[in-house]
């Protein structure tokens, strides 16, 4: 179980930004700072997997890096099975996968390579590694490209490899921004499936996306952000509800437009 309470992120905002008046002003942005994330807070149960929608610049990758401890939150609390993660970082990095666009994989060393030496970062023995591996390049279909360079992937090798990189440790809770960005169908199922798995182990997973089909097949919940503020955090149906419409697309559309005529 993780929930995520009142989380708040502000930026300095830099002489450059201030000085480009052209832009137009976001409600979020004061003097001398910007206010990315205002109010986040959600919750995924176990087994469970919650989508985190909101339009460009809402805050999801904001929120996303506190969750993995990349940022620290200005305000609020991150909980995971009993311990305030914001307080004990360490905790959270072992409990936590995180993938995201800018997670690396080392260059010159191959995809195998790369995946044991950040399972080997994480304390786990070679026999472990190598079950492990194994595990994962069934389950993500690697075994065609795990003598490769990292540097020589394509997208979707490289963005597999990433998730591999991030779940190696076998975290109590996975989190990916953005995981089928930029992925061709077959990947996109693969990846799919691999979340599908990963619930029905009972890993609570959170994963931001702009396509609510992903949503449709594989959230248990979904969380809204708009303008750095959470909108909605409930079940499928729930959401469905509040939005007035059958059709996700359009219920997260009205979901956006009352909460931002408010
Ligand atoms: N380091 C930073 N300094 C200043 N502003 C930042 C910084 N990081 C993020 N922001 C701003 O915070 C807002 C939220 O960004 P974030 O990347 O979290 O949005 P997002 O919901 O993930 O967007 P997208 O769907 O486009 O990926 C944006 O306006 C962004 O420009």
């Amino acid at each position: 179980m993780i929930e995520v309470t009142g989380l708040k992120k502000k930026f300095k905002l830099t002489k450059d930004h201030k000085k480009n008046k052209l832009e137009k002003v976001d409600p979020r942005e004061d003097k001398d700072y910007f206010h990315s994330v205002r109010d986040v807070s959600f919750q995924c149960a176990k087994g469970e997997v919650l989508g985190l929608l909101g339009p460009n610049g809402a805050g999801k990758t904001t929120t996303l890096r506190m969750i993995s401890t990349a940022l620290k939150p200005d305000e609020g609390t991150i909980y995971i099975a009993g311990e305030d993660i914001v307080k004990k970082p360490l905790f959270g990095r072992k409990s936590i996968g995180f993938l995201s666009g800018s997670t690396g994989l080392y260059g010159r060393l191959t995809v195998k390579e790369n995946i044991e030496y950040f399972a080997k970062l994480h304390g786990m023995n070679k026999a472990a590694i190598k079950t492990r591996c194994d595990e994962l390049f069934d389950l993500l279909d690697m075994h065609s490209f795990i003598d490769k360079r990292a540097e020589n992937l394509s997208t979707g090798m490289k963005q597999k490899a990433n998730i591999a990189r991030a779940v190696v440790h076998q975290p109590a809770v996975v989190v990916l921004d953005e995981p089928t960005t930029g992925l061709d169908i077959m990947t996109t199922q693969t990846v799919i499936e691999f979340i599908k798995g990963l619930k029905a182990q009972g890993t609570p997973v959170i994963f931001s996306t702009h396509h609510l089909d992903e949503v449709a097949l594989l959230c248990d919940r979904v969380a809204v952000i708009n303008e750095g503020i959470s909108c909605f955090d409930g079940t499928v149906e729930e959401f469905k509800q509040a939005g007035n419409s059958e059709e996700l697309n359009q219920a997260f559309m009205n979901i956006l437009t009352e909460k931002h005529n408010v």
